[in-house]
C-alpha cells in the first residue's frame, strides 16, 4: 500500500496511480506459504480420506469428538432448535427475498430460426451437484448461506451438499442448521474447510459425489479452490479481501460515511475501505470519525481518503480502483445518474439511505467478487448454478444448401471429413 500522510490521497496524483495498482487484492489471491499448507492437507486427505479430514477438524478447528464430518440430522435438528423466534424471523424473510430475486434472475431458453431448416437452441440446465462453502473459521455467515442456497434452489440442482466449519462449540453454526431445514434436501459436511473441499475435489469415500463448489472464504479456502480445480473440480470466482468505496460530496451526511465505511471492517483479511470525496467532504468524515475511537483506530489502520476536485474526478477515480462494493453517498436522484458512469463494481448501493447491512434482507446476491475480479467476474446468482448448453437442429430443406457453405471452410481449415459429413446428406 502507498504510504501517504494521514491516509489521505490526492486525485490524480503518482500517489493514487501506485494506490490504485497495489491496493485491495492486486496481486496474487493466495500466498505460497498457505498454498504449500493446503496442498499438504490435500496429500493427507488423499493418503487417509475422511479420516485425514476428522483429524485436520478436530486438531485445527475443535470439531466436537465424536461427530461424523457428514453431519447426522438429528444433529443438525437439535442445533437449529437453538435459532430464537427473532433470529428466524430475519431468516425466513431473507431466504423469501433471496428466492424471489434468484427465480427472477433465471436465464430464459433461447430459440433461433437462422435459416430455412435450421434452428439452433440455448437452453440452460442445472448443475446437478453443488456444494456450498459457507465461511466460519473467525466469524459466521449464515446469510451467505441464505443466498447461496436460494440461488442452488431456484437453479433446481437436485444434489445440494452444505460445507460449514465448526462454531465455537465444534458443531455446525445453528443459523445455517436452521437455514438447511428451511431448505430441505440438504446434505452437511461439518469439518476444516480446506479438507472438506480436499474430499470433494479427491472424491474420497463417505462424501457425495460433487461437480462444483461455490463459496467466500479466507486465503486457506481460497487456495483450496484453486487446487481443487487442477482436479477438475468445478469452482465458482475465487474472492479476495474485502473492499468497500464509499463516493460522497459536501451534502453527504458525515455520521452515515463513518457508519457504512467501517461496516466490512468488521470481517475478512485487511479489507480495502476508500471514501472517494470532493468539495471538503473529507474534511466532515474526518471530525464525525474523531467521535469513534475505535473506529478512528480501524480506519488509522484500513482506511483511505482519495481527495478529488468535483464529482467527475470522484467517478474517474472510483472507476480506476474498482471493486467488490462502492456507495453512492448521494440523493436517489444523483445516485442514478451516477450509476450510468460507474464501472467496474460487483455491488453498488445507490444513494446514501441505501447501506451495505440492508443487503441482508433485500435479496441483493451477497457472494461478490472482489478487487480487480470484480471488472470481469459476475456476482454469483442462480444461473452460476446452471450451465447453457446448445441444441442444434438441421431439417431436409437445409442439407444441400450448408453442403455448398460447409465445404469451402471445411477445407480451408484442413478437414475434408468435416465437409464430406455434410456432402453426404446433401440431395
Ligand atoms: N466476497 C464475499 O461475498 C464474502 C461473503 C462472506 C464472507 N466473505 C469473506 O470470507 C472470509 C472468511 O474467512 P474466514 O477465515 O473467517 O473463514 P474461512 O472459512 O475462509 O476459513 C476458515 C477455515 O479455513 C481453515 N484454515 C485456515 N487456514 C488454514 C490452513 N493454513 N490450513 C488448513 N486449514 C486452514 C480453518 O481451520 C477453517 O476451517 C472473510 O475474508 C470474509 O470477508 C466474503
Ligand atoms: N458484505 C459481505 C460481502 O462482502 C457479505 C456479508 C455477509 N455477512 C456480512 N456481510
Amino acid at each position: 500500500m502507498t504510504p501517504s500522510r494521514n491516509g489521505v490521497i490526492a486525485y490524480p496524483s503518482p500517489q493514487f496511480d501506485s494506490y490504485a495498482r497495489t491496493s485491495g487484492s492486486a496481486g496474487p489471491l493466495v500466498d505460497p506459504g498457505t498454498i504449500a499448507e493446503v496442498r499438504a492437507v490435500f496429500r493427507r486427505v488423499a493418503e487417509t480420506g475422511l479420516e485425514a479430514v476428522a483429524d485436520i477438524s478436530r486438531q485445527r478447528d475443535g470439531l466436537a469428538p465424536g461427530t461424523p464430518i457428514v453431519v447426522d440430522p438429528s444433529v443438525l435438528k437439535a442445533q437449529a432448535a437453538l435459532v430464537d423466534d427473532h433470529l428466524a424471523d430475519s431468516l425466513r424473510e431473507a431466504y423469501r427475498a433471496q428466492l424471489a430475486v434468484a427465480e427472477a434472475a433465471l436465464a430464459q431458453d433461447v430459440t433461433v430460426d437462422v435459416r430455412d431448416g435450421v434452428v439452433t437452441r440455448l437452453v440452460h440446465r442445472p448443475v446437478t451437484s453443488v456444494a456450498l462453502y459457507i465461511p466460519g473459521g473467525r466469524e459466521r455467515y449464515p446469510s451467505t448461506l441464505v443466498g447461496l442456497l436460494a440461488a442452488a434452489r431456484a437453479a433446481g440442482v437436485p444434489e445440494v451438499t452444505v460445507l460449514l466449519p465448526p462454531d465455537a462449540a465444534g458443531l455446525p453454526d445453528p443459523a445455517c442448521a436452521w437455514i438447511s431445514a428451511l431448505a430441505g434436501g440438504v446434505t452437511t459436511l461439518c469439518g476444516n474447510g480446506p479438507a472438506l473441499i480436499a474430499a470433494l475435489a479427491l472424491g474420497v469415500d463417505g462424501v457425495p459425489p460433487i461437480r462444483m463448489v461455490v463459496g467466500p472464504g479466507g486465503p486457506a479456502v481460497v487456495a483450496a479452490q484453486l487446487i481443487a480445480a487442477e482436479h477438475g473440480l468445478a469452482t465458482g470466482p475465487a474472492f479476495g479481501p474485502t473492499d468497500c468505496a464509499v463516493l460522497a460530496g459536501p451534502d453527504a451526511d458525515p455520521r452515515l460515511l463513518v457508519a457504512d465505511l467501517l461496516t466490512e471492517s468488521e470481517h475478512g483479511h485487511d479489507p480495502r475501505l476508500v471514501l472517494i470525496g470532493w468539495g471538503g467532504v473529507e474534511h466532515a468524515f474526518q471530525e464525525a470519525l474523531t467521535k469513534d475511537p475505535e473506529g478512528e483506530q480501524i480506519w488509522a489502520r484500513t482506511g483511505t481518503i482519495v481527495v478529488c476536485t468535483d464529482e467527475s474526478d470522484a467517478v474517474e477515480a472510483a472507476n480506476r480502483l474498482g471493486g467488490e462494493q462502492i456507495q453512492l453517498a448521494t440523493g436517489l436522484d444523483d445516485a442514478r445518474r451516477l450509476l450510468d458512469r460507474v464501472e467496474g463494481y460487483a455491488s453498488v448501493l445507490l444513494g446514501q439511505d441505501t447501506s451495505i447491512s440492508a443487503a441482508y434482507l433485500t435479496g441483493a446476491p451477497g457472494c461478490l467478487p472482489t478487487g480487480p475480479a470484480a471488472r470481469s467476474v459476475s456476482v454469483v446468482t442462480s444461473q452460476t448454478f446452471r450451465r447453457t448448453m446448445v441444441v442444434g437442429q438441421v431439417g431436409p430443406s437445409a442439407q444441400s444448401p450448408l453442403a455448398e457453405l460447409v465445404t469451402p471452410l471445411a477445407a480451408y481449415e484442413g478437414f475434408p471429413r468435416h465437409g464430406a459429413s455434410q456432402q453426404i446428406r446433401s440431395k
